[in-house]
């Protein structure tokens, strides 16, 4: 369903925040939408969440969730309180929320190379950051109520996997078919064996380089939209699997890894299989958007990822 939000909702919206007065320019809207707020108090992002993605509950959690994050001091956008003192606003048949707007550009587009002057550098600071949220993460007392996705076992690879059934993804030939098929049972296998003994807590989810935000040597989180409880190596797999084309990519996980490393443990023995897992995840995630625009060039390149990575972590654990 198209929504035709023009000023009206966005007026709507940033009076809740006693905003009215301020400017308002769209940014984004493929997911939520998105508009850069400005006036005198300051810049903010207003998010008109898409309807159906997330409950409620789930979108009260994110915001406690980054709220807490900022306050134990995480590069993370602050949630700002509206009039009534609450973190989010229904609005029609969504809800609303306003962050603080983080300065700097993102880290980098999925499909060009970076341009970062210190690649490796930016890398190793990614990794500390990435610890650093994990370290809050279990810091943290969530309240109760607290609720949010799960990327198990279950939630990647069972009859209902979170971002869909990527086996039954028409465009797959039947070679390629077959290969998701065997990578989803054999993963089924080996992540079942390996699993408890896992680092698992609170995740990002989807730290791909547009939500890695850069302004000098001062990296920021945005985007915890699909931040859920997963395995820890699952974000790493995620921040590293969208740099897979760079030329120097051995020495960005190299550097990931070892930034992480300085704040907290990390086994990554299994890599490989949370790598294969991340690419499936997107050729399940395209299959309701294959009519939108770029989503053909998108679902050849996710479907090309996971073959190879899925077909090199079955021969090297066959
Ligand atoms: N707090 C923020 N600070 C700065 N830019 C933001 C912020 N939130 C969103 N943006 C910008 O808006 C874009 C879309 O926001 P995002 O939360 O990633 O939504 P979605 O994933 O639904 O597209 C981001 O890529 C970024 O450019
Ligand atoms: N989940 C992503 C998918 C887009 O991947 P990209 O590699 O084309 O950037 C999203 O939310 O946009």
């Amino acid at each position: 369903m198209t929504e035709d939000f023009d000023v009206d909702p966005v007026d709507k919206a940033l009076a809740l925040w006693g905003l009215q007065n301020a400017s308002a320019r769209f940014v984004a809207g493929r997911e939520n939408r998105v508009y850069r707020v400005e006036d005198a108090s300051g810049t903010y992002a207003l998010r008109l969440r898409r309807p159906g993605y997330r409950g409620a509950d789930e979108l009260a959690s994110e915001l406690h969730w980054l709220f807490a994050m900022a306050d134990a001091g995480l590069n993370v956008p602050e949630p700002q309180k509206s009039l009534t003192g609450a973190l989010m606003e229904p609005l029609g048949e969504r809800h609303v929320d306003l962050l603080e707007w983080l300065s700097g550009k993102p880290l980098g587009q999925s499909r060009d190379p970076l341009e970062l002057d210190d690649s490796v550098a930016t890398f190793r600071d990614l990794g500390r950051m990435m610890a650093k949220l994990h370290n809050a993460c279990d810091a943290w007392q969530r309240p109760s109520w607290f609720k949010r996705c799960h990327w198990n076992l279950d939630g990647f690879l069972g009859e209902a996997p979170l971002w869909g059934r990527f086996w039954e993804n028409s465009t797959l030939d039947v070679e390629t078919r077959t290969l998701l098929v065997e990578f989803r049972e054999k993963a089924t296998a080996d992540l079942a064996a390996v699993q408890e003994g896992l680092d698992y807590g609170l995740v990002h989810g989807d730290l791909v380089r547009e939500n890695v935000m850069v302004d000098g040597d001062q990296l920021s989180m945005i985007d915890f939209d699909d931040g859920g409880f997963g395995f820890r190596l699952f974000d790493v797999a995620t921040a590293l699997i969208k740099n897979l084309g760079e030329p120097n990519f051995p020495d960005l996980q190299a550097a990931l890894i070892g930034g992480y490393r300085e704040y907290r443990p990390l086994d990554d023995r299994h890599l490989p299989l949370f790598m294969g897992l991340r690419a499936v995840t997107y050729v399940g995630w395209i299959v309701p958007r294959m009519e939108e625009e770029g989503s053909p060039a998108r679902n050849i390149r996710f479907i090309n990822t996971a073959r190879d990575l899925c077909g090199a972590y079955l021969n090297k654990t066959a």
